[in-house]
């Protein structure tokens, strides 16, 4: 079945990756629901994210963005239609997140607020057993405030640390939830900007935000939620 309610922005600049309209399907939601109880958040949502895709959702305030995002990480569950992760059944699969196959920016990654932004990342390292620390810090551009302590460190910087530690599991699916709100102008750009560069790596990103500017920035794709469903939007993506 297709995917409808999603623009297909195109490539508009020459990539050295593969074109994502043309590499396997990693995740496929097809007609997801999520209620909580009783209260049905988000239906009916259909669409793909590819292989070394950057797709992108946005919409206002309660649209149903994160509940999304939750529910593909198997942090919510869905009570109709399927996510296929990797042409698994997300329901009949260990946590995606446990196994490494997705990463997210949705939980606090500053957890020692004391700490620099090096010593929270080795933190979650020895949590995930990663090995990924300095290449995390080296392509979110954190290798400049490693030694910053995080609770003087402005929201870009810890930002972009959600970003390292969503990383250090060398996930195949990068989730990012409303990575650029409440951040200056300048650190906004800079966290676009290791967005392109985590996709221009070729892993996938699943990326919603409510500025919708910000999110037709990056992805090759975008997809609109309004009411918790799938409505039509679009936009294309800038040369690099
Ligand atoms: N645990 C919950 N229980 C009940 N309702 C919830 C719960 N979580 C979210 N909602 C509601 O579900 C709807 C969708 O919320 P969600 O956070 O997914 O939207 P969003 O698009 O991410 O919003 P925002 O842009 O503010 O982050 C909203 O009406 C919200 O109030």
């Amino acid at each position: 079945m297709t995917p409808h309610a999603v623009v297909d922005v195109a490539a508009t600049a020459a990539r050295s990756r593969p074109d994502p309209r043309e590499t396997a399907v990693l995740l496929s939601c097809q007609g997801m629901r999520v209620s909580v109880d009783g209260t049905v958040l988000v239906d009916d949502v259909w669409f793909e994210v590819r292989a070394g895709e950057i797709f992108g959702l946005t919409g206002a305030e309660g649209s149903g963005k994160s509940t999304v995002l939750h529910a593909v990480c198997g942090l919510l569950p869905t009570d109709a239609g399927m996510v296929l992760l990797d042409g698994h059944r997300l329901d009949s699969v260990m946590s995606p997140v446990r196994t490494g196959l997705v990463g997210h920016t949705l939980q606090e990654a500053a957890v020692l607020p004391c700490a620099t932004v090096l010593e929270n990342l080795e933190f979650w390292a020895r949590i995930h057993g990663s090995e990924l620390a300095g290449e995390a810090l080296a392509v979110t551009g954190l290798i400049d405030n490693a030694d910053a302590p995080v609770d003087r460190a402005p929201l870009g910087v810890r930002r972009a640390l959600g970003l390292a530690v969503a990383l250090l599991a060398d996930p195949r699916l990068l989730v990012v939830d409303e990575l650029t709100a409440g951040v200056d102008r300048p650190d906004a750009e800079r966290l676009l900007g290791i967005v392109r560069r985590i996709g221009a790596q070729g892993r996938s990103v699943l990326y919603a935000g409510r500025a919708a500017e910000d999110v037709r920035a990056v992805c090759d794709r975008v997809g609109v939620l309004d009411h918790g469903r799938l409505a039509a939007g679009g936009a294309r993506r800038p040369a690099a």
